[in-house]
């Protein structure tokens, strides 16, 4: 038998870094959303006792650094499971990029082998799950739109914002989650209005949306890589009606309500990048409605 999930990117619509722990991880206040920009993960039974990763992309790894593969080891350690599977990825989110691929790829995985050996996990038990591989995980079981809190991994719904087109640019260099967070100085760090943010989605009120975008890590990420600000520039002059860099970067998207602006900003970047990619926000991932 086999599974198939899509496992959708995340942008960060506000990302607030409050405050340094002693477990080498922060204290973050973000609202992220899906977007419709997807991998897709198939899921299926082999004979033995292995975890088999088949990945599309070169850089992905196919061994147990693999969050896919750390996915399936957990749970069939924690419901004590014999049984082999192949787990075959099909990217299309670009990698160490700030959208969480590899964080989706981990979350849908779970889904799926949930599915494939009826294991009943409810959607609080997928949660703890997640958290254990990934501070992003937690968010991807679920996706559509969410505050999420502590180190990333407490997730509480919210509305979906207002139906937009989204554009987003990847520069083609990839940074470390790890590296950005270690460079980053509190004391000196702009803070997003994350409550601010909440409201205008609330209101549907795309233009304060648009305004109240901001995210903590996008000035330490453009010190690396300068590009950051030139494509925002860009994108700005284009006309999109918000830009910014989502989570750790590098990858910069831009909002639009309008379709031919979509358009416009596609053509104006693809002669500035070769990775670029218009969407659209995704609601809730459709088939979790039956693990509430
Ligand atoms: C910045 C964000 C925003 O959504 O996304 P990405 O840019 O990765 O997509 C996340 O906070 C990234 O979460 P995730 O990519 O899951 O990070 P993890 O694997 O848990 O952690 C990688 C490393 O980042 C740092 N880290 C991560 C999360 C956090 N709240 N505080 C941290 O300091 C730690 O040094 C950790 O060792
Ligand atoms: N399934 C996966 N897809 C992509 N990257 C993965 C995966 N599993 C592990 N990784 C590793 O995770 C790192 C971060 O990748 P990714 O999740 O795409 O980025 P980000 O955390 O910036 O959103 C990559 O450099 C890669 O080596």
């Amino acid at each position: 038998m086999k599974v198939i999930e899509k496992a959708p990117a995340k942008i960060n619509l506000s990302l607030d870094v409050v405050s340094k722990r002693d477990d080498g991880f922060h204290n973050v206040n973000m609202i992220m959303t899906t977007i419709d920009l997807s991998d897709r993960i198939e899921c299926r039974d082999i004979e033995g006792d292995q975890i088999k990763i088949k990945s599309s992309a070169p850089y992905v790894p196919e061994d147990e650094r693999n969050f896919a593969y750390q996915a399936a080891r957990l749970i069939k350690e924690i419901y004590n499971i014999c049984r082999g599977v192949e787990i075959v990825i099909t990217k299309n989110i670009p990698v160490a990029a700030g959208l969480a691929g590899g964080s989706s790829d981990a979350a849908a995985t779970i889904r799926a082998l949930n599915q494939l050996w009826n294991l009943n996990m409810t959607y609080r038990d997928m949660l703890n799950l997640a958290a254990k591989i990934g501070s992003d995980v937690a968010f991807c079981i679920q996706g559509g739109t969410a505050l999420a809190t502590g180190r990333g991994e407490i997730i509480t719904p919210i509305d979906s914002p207002p139906a937009c087109w989204v554009v987003l640019v990847k520069p083609p260099v990839s940074v470390s989650t790890a590296e950005i967070y270690q460079a980053l100085n509190i004391e000196n760090a702009t803070h997003p209005n994350v409550e601010g943010m909440q409201e205008a989605i609330k209101q549907q009120n795309f233009e304060q949306m648009c305004l109240l975008l901001g995210n903590t890590l996008e000035d330490v990420t453009m010190e690396k890589v300068p590009e950051i600000a030139q494509i925002k520039t860009q994108m700005k002059k284009i006309g999109a009606e918000g830009v910014l860099m989502s989570g750790s970067g590098p990858t910069v998207f831009g909002l639009t309500r309008y379709e031919s602006r979509m358009q416009r900003l596609c053509n104006g970047l693809k002669g500035f990048c070769r990775e670029v990619y218009a969407v659209r926000l995704l609601q809730k991932i459709d088939i979790l409605s039956k693990y509430e």
